[in-house]
């Protein structure tokens, strides 16, 4: 099976067209392909281009746990630039079919800057979801090994659980992160960010992500940890996400449509053996 790697920030996908894939990629062979140690290692996999009646492309995400993205902001500006390589799109604008939802994308810089319109943010319980009632989830208490955190809850086609907290560390996200991802407040799960608001236009985030991890970089992440920062009055319009990886530029229109902009890195082409099945 032919592939491209490419990273975003540390946040690396491997892109995968349809007519290089010669068996069903079932949930055990994305988790085979996607370890460090046994596979290629990734934080997931892009497949696509794939047929759209909504967009000029379609494309499926898939975290390395197997599970399906609803969107993945790095995912987008890898599977974008991928699209340029190949030579299917150019400088102009672009649309993209996910499955949670259609996003404009325009490749810039010779490829090594990406932005994509990511969609409109909601705060709304119901489209999230977060269990309970039906209303905005902003600064909610949520309890873990008997620690009370505040989290607001937001989507952008998937699921976040943001925590304001005063300092962000890898540790923390990794012991809390993990358990909020699984817990009973979110029925599909959760991403989640451990979130510092540094002043009006800048916040620093750590990432526990949905079906991989902690990760170095999220663009879903950085727009939902950007759109509650804003909500809250706590940043302007225009706000950079400040990760491990590196740096996501963010902006916030009026009713909460986010774009993003960042960089893409390719990495590698390659061909991938089965025998790794066996
Ligand atoms: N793990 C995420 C998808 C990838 C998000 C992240 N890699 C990004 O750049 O947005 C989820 O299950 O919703």
């Amino acid at each position: 099976m032919k592939y491209s790697k490419y990273h975003a920030l540390g946040n690396d996908y491997l892109v995968v067209a349809p007519e290089d894939l010669a068996f069903e990629l079932t949930p055990e062979k994305i988790q085979r392909i996607c370890h460090r140690n046994f596979g290629i290692g990734s934080d997931g996999i892009l497949f696509g281009p794939l047929p759209s009646k909504d967009a000029r492309f379609g494309l499926r995400i898939f975290n390395p746990d197997g599970s399906e993205a609803e969107k993945s902001g790095n995912g987008l500006r890898i599977f974008s630039r991928y699209l340029w390589d190949r030579k299917l799109v150019k400088d102009a604008e672009f649309d993209i079919e996910t499955v949670g939802g259609r996003v404009k994308a325009c490749v810039a810089k010779s490829g090594q800057s990406v932005r994509v319109e990511m969609g409109y943010v909601s705060f709304q319980s119901d489209k999230i979801p977060v269990a309970g009632h039906s209303r905005e989830v902003l600064e909610e208490s949520i309890t873990i090994d008997n620690k009370t955190f505040t989290f607001c809850a937001a989507t952008i086609g998937n699921p976040h659980c943001v925590v304001q907290i005063s300092e962000v560390t890898p540790e923390i996200v990794k012991k809390y992160g993990s358990q909020l991802e699984v817990h009973p407040y979110f029925p599909n799960r959760t991403n989640v960010q451990f979130m510092k608001v540094l002043d009006r236009g800048n916040i620093q985030i750590q990432i526990w992500e949905r079906g991989a991890g902690y990760t170095l970089a999220s663009g879903s992440s950085s727009s939902a940890a950007a759109a509650v920062a804003h909500r809250l009055g706590l940043c302007d319009s225009s706000i950079v996400v400040h990760m491990p990886g590196g740096q996501i530029a963010i902006e916030i229109s009026n009713d909460f449509l986010v774009t993003m902009t960042g960089a893409v890195t390719k990495v590698a082409e390659g061909l991938l053996s089965t025998e790794i099945f066996e």
